[in-house]
Parts: C-alpha cells; structure tokens; sequence
C-alpha cells in the first residue's frame, strides 16, 4: 500500500496494530507515524521497537497522512476532534477504534465530509491474529471500506458488518480475547492449588485452546456435538459439566457479553454529548 498512516494515540491498542501491520509489510515503517496526548518517552519507545515515525506535533503528523487512525479512549475523542478537524482536507479517510462512538457522531463534530470507517479489532492484531469489525460511515464509498480492509487483513481476519451490530461483536470480539484469557488465570489457579509444573501446564492449556479453536474452525459438527464427543457417560468430563452448569457458568458468559455490549452503548451515551 502507498498510503501513509497516522495513529491519534499511541496506547496498547495501536502497538498491537502497529506491530502486525509492521510484520506483515503491508506498509512500510516509515509509512507509519504515531502521536499521543503528550507521552513523548512512549513515542520513542514505539520508534525504538517498531522503527516508525513519531511527533507530537498533530499538524505535521495529520499533514503527512493518507489515513488517520483515531486510537484514544472514548472520552477523548470530543477534544481530539477539535483539535484535529481543522487541519483535515477532506481526501483522509478516518479510522475509528474507538468502542461504542458511532460514525455518525464523529462525522457530526468533524463537520466535514471526509470518509470515515469504524473498525473493531482486539489485541491479537501484534501477532496478526485480530478478528476486526468494519463498518462505514455517511461518506465513505465502497473503495475507501476496501481500502481499509486490506490494511486491517495484515493483523488477521476481517468482516464487514451492520454499525448497529458494532456493540455486540465489540463484546464478542473486541473484549473477546480478555474472556479467554480469565478463563486461563482460573485455570492457572488450578496449577497453583494443585502444586503442577507450570512449565508443564502452560503450553498444555494453551495447545488445548488452540485445538479446540481449529476444531471449532474444521469440523462441520457444532460445538454441542464437539462437547458431546469428549464427554463418556458417567466420565470425568460429564463431572466437570455438570460442575460448570451448577455454576450457571453458561448464564455467567451470557450476562458477560450482554454487559459488554450494554456499555459499548453506554460509552456512546456519555461521551457522544
Ligand atoms: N485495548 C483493546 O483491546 C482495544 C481497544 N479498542 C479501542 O482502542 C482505543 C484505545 O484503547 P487503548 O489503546 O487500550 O487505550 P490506551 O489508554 O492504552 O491509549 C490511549 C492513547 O490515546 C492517547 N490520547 C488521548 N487523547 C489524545 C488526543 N487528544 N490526541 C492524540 N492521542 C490522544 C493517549 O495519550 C494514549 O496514547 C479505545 O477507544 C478502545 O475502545 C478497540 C479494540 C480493542
Ligand atoms: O475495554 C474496552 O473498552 C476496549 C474495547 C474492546 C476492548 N477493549
């Protein structure tokens, strides 16, 4: 690609961006240019690690950019408009990470007519492992969507979706990865309990994520069925269901992800005033 790509913050989310779309090549590093609020060491550590290029001067950062990621938190996002909408020619594209703001409200504080693109990725992007949302806002034309889905394929999956659908799978998707990850530290407590080798247990709960993720991937049967295989009546997998559903584990999952989509809603509500 030969567009240069500005990120508006430079925080956990934008690293794992910067470094799948570094790895993969997509872009060249010098195509890349990233700014924060004014963390001036955070900067030099992302040009040390990625080699790519930094300022916290906003006017020369958007003035070199093809495509401006937004990459700070929701209630940031009134303030950085402000300070960037007059230094926009309406040929950038805007990106959005941002959870819950909808394309209409940035569109809106931009007063401009500049392409704007929400995208929802999750943090396995630094492995270019990230499973990305994209939707569209008013002005941006099938190209500029195509565009911006090349660039996010270098940090994995992507598939473009409904904007009123955006809260859910920032639950699903966006969050996702965190849900794994609790599931994995309860596990990690069963190995302290337990006093095993962590060593040894480590890459055996991890090999096991992975196969059961391309199982799921693979086979044509439904996760139920997958369950059903693995469970001989009477055995110790039936026990442990049995245990989880005593738990109401499959409700706790569910209110999880409601919750998360409820606040992807909320954060629109607060921050969109
Ligand atoms: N962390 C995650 O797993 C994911 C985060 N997101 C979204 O990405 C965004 C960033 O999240 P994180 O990286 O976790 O946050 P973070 O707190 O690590 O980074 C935020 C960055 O924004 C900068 N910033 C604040 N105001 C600014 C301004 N006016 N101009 C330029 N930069 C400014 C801060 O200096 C900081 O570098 C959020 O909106 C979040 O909803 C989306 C998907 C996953
Ligand atoms: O927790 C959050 O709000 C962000 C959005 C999705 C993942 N992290």
């Amino acid at each position: 690609m030969r567009e240069t790509i500005a990120f508006l913050g430079a925080g956990s989310m934008a690293e794992a961006i910067i470094s799948g779309m570094t790895a993969n090549k997509i872009v060249s590093t010098q195509q890349i240019i990233a700014t924060n609020r004014s963390n001036q060491k955070r900067l030099l550590e992302l040009e040390g690690t990625y080699h790519i290029k930094t300022s916290l001067d906003k006017k020369e950062v958007i003035e070199q950019s093809d495509i401006l990621i937004l990459a700070m938190k929701p209630k940031d996002i009134k303030v950085a408009i402000a300070e960037i909408k007059s230094l926009l020619t309406e040929n950038k594209i805007i990106v959005s990470l941002l959870a819950g703001i909808s394309t209409g409200f940035i569109q809106q504080q931009l007063a401009t007519k500049n392409p704007i693109v929400r995208v929802m990725p999750n943090t396995s992007a630094m492995i270019g492992q990230s499973a990305t949302t994209i939707t569209s806002g008013k002005y941006a034309s099938a190209e500029h969507v195509h565009l911006i889905e090349k660039l996010m394929t270098s940090i994995g999956t992507t598939i473009v979706i409904k904007e009123e659908d955006m809260d859910a799978f920032t639950a699903l998707a966006g969050s996702g990865p965190a849900f794994y990850y609790y599931m994995v530290e309860a596990m990690e407590q069963f190995v302290e309990a337990k006093g095993l080798d962590k060593e040894i247990a480590k890459p055996l709960m991890v090999q096991t994520i992975k196969g059961a993720a391309a199982m799921l991937e693979a086979s044509h049967d439904s996760p139920k069925v997958l369950r059903e295989k693995i469970t001989s009546p009477g055995g110790t997998t039936e026990t442990g269901i049995n245990t989880l559903s005593e738990h109401r584990f499959q409700a706790a999952i569910i209110a999880c992800l409601e919750q998360a989509t409820l606040r992807s809603k909320e954060l629109r509500d607060l921050f969109e005033k």
